[in-house]
């Protein structure tokens, strides 16, 4: 492609050299740059990326999009702009030839239940025979392809490539998580949104955003993309806060809720371990609806799926069939084990509000104790801190017991951050012990619990990796757990 057609509509400071060249390929990673590359410099949180782009060109890159001023030698095009990650948003996206004004773009955004909501909306759309791609947290799936994603939302370049290819492959739908991170680093800039849904907000990330006021308006910007249908909890403070701010947008608002006035809402829920089933009330009429997932989390993430669904012209047969046939997400309130009344589950909650709903959501179920198995991330932050006693309230308050240990330690000193948590539940009289090696925290729930309790496993969900400095190691907890569990049944047998 000719440069000149790659920088359509980027706003640019100056330039230097030459438009009329070609342009092979994109890179934000001067180790990912071949010949006649375009290399886009970024400053980063880590490194700046500026400092690679004498390596760039000696790998072979003619163009450079930069944001600071650096010396660059050699026949090379310099575009110098405002935000690089901008550009490079912009760039991708010509590249690859806008490919969302080819698809039927969906974005979910919150701070929990993206990842369900995306499957159940795949799910349902493909029962009404929708072709759809999907990309979050869990990776990006094209017809039979999964790819394992760095990141919830990937960076742009890697975006419009994955859009591209559903728009090459006939998926006519992509259904995505978009993260606050990816909205304020202008990831999903550039992208056509047909529909946006909010779940809720609570806190999360606060280390990237400063207060609660910034997080939501870094969330409120996919409204400002999205072109059709914006679907909001209603129930959710912050939901109401941005249905104020969409209303006059001239999109279409579709509201959901449980407690307050919505357009989709449930009636006559009945809650079991194994599920729930309600009637669901849409403008266009009412269907029974089962969800194989147990608590109203689920019904909140199926009802946005159906609001979204209801948007689209699907129509409810085709909409239960669709909830129906999800019956399992990995590491979303997973049953790795169950006997009567005996039970182990994984799950993803990894804040004070996912924590306390998957709880809440086991407790009426819970004969014996309910045991938690929990760390905090590691972020030695201010807002790090009021995370781990955050999280540690909510475990004193509605577990049993709790066995503290690590989650993804990083670089960080996982001793401190033990400490801080066992001090957390010392001072709100939590009952808990100290393990710091997950899979001794997670051996010592199994052998020391009872037939009739129930363990959760929260902060892993589908993950399948501990991060311990450096290195990634693999650590599968629903392996670990059925490992305990055979020795502790030839322990009771002899
Ligand atoms: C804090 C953060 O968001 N970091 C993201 C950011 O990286 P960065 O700015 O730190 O990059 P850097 O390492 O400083 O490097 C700067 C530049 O130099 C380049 N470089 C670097 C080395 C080299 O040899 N050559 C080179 O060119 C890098 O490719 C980069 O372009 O830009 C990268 C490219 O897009 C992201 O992959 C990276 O996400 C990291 C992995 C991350 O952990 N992000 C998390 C916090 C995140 O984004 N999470 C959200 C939300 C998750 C949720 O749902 O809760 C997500 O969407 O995943
Ligand atoms: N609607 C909801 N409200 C509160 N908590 C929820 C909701 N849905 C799911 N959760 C909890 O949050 C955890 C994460 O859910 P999910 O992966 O769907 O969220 P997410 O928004 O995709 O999070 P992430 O971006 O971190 O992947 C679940 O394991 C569950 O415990």
């Amino acid at each position: 492609m000719l440069l000149s057609s790659v920088v359509q509509g980027l706003e640019w400071n100056n330039i230097e050299g030459n438009l009329d060249r070609k342009v092979e390929a994109i890179a934000y990673d001067s180790r990912d740059v071949v010949n006649d590359s375009l290399f886009v410099a970024i400053s980063g949180f880590a490194v700046d990326g500026h400092q690679f782009i004498a390596n760039a060109v000696e790998q072979g890159a003619t163009t450079i999009i930069l944001e600071k001023e650096t010396p660059v030698r050699g026949d090379v095009t310099v575009i110098k702009v405002e935000n690089s990650r901008d550009a490079l948003a912009r760039i991708s996206a010509n590249f690859y030839g806008n490919p969302t004004e080819k698809l039927n773009l969906v974005g979910i955004t919150g701070t929990n239940g993206k990842t369900s909501t995306t499957y159940f909306i795949k799910s349902i759309f493909e029962q009404a025979k929708r072709s759809t791609g999907l990309i979050g947290t869990t990776g990006t799936m094209i017809g039979d392809q999964h790819i394992k994603n760095k990141n919830t939302t990937p960076e742009s370049l890697n975006l419009q490539q994955f859009f591209s290819k559903m728009a090459d492959t006939q998926t006519d739908n992509c259904i995505m998580e978009v993260s606050s991170h990816a909205l304020n680093l202008r990831r999903v800039a550039y992208s056509d949104f047909n529909i946006g849904i909010f779940t809720n907000l609570s806190p999360d990330h606060l280390e990237l955003h400063k207060d609660m006021d910034e997080y939501f308006e870094a969330k409120a910007m996919l409204f400002d993309l999205t072109k059709e249908c914006n679907i909001v909890n209603v129930d959710d403070e912050y939901g109401r806060r941005l249905i104020q701010r969409v209303k006059d947008y001239g999109t279409v608002l579709l509201t959901y809720g449980i407690n307050q006035k919505a357009d989709i809402y449930p009636t006559n829920i009945r809650y079991s371990f194994d599920g729930t089933t309600y009637t669901v009330n849409t403008p266009s009429g009412s269907a029974e609806i089962t969800v194989n997932l147990p608590g109203d989390i689920y019904v909140y993430n199926s009802l946005a799926a159906i609001a979204c669904a209801y948007a689209s012209d699907i129509s409810l047969a085709e909409i239960q069939q669709g909830i129906l046939k999800v019956t399992g997400i990995k590491g979303r309130m997973e049953t790795v084990y169950k006997e009567q009344d005996y039970k182990v589950i994984v799950d993803f909650s990894h804040t004070e509000a996912a924590l306390e709903k998957a709880l809440n959501t086991l407790r009426p179920f819970v004969k014996g104790k309910l045991v938690l198995v929990f760390g905090v991330y590691a972020d030695e932050s201010d807002q790090g801190k009021e995370k781990r006693v955050g999280m540690s309230h909510t475990a004193s308050k509605y577990a049993d017991f709790s066995v503290v240990t690590s989650d993804n330690p990083k670089k960080h000193d996982q001793m401190l951050i033990i400490d801080e948590i066992a001090a957390a539940m010392d001072s709100f009289n939590g009952q808990y012990k100290a393990i710091p090696d997950r899979e001794e925290a997670i051996n010592y729930a199994i052998e020391a619990s009872d037939k009739d309790d129930t363990i959760l496993i929260a902060g892993k969900g589908h993950e399948t990796t501990q991060i311990i400095g450096d290195q990634e190691l693999p650590f599968n907890e629903r392996e670990i757990v059925l490992k305990a569990l055979k020795r502790k049944k030839q322990i009771v047998r002899s």
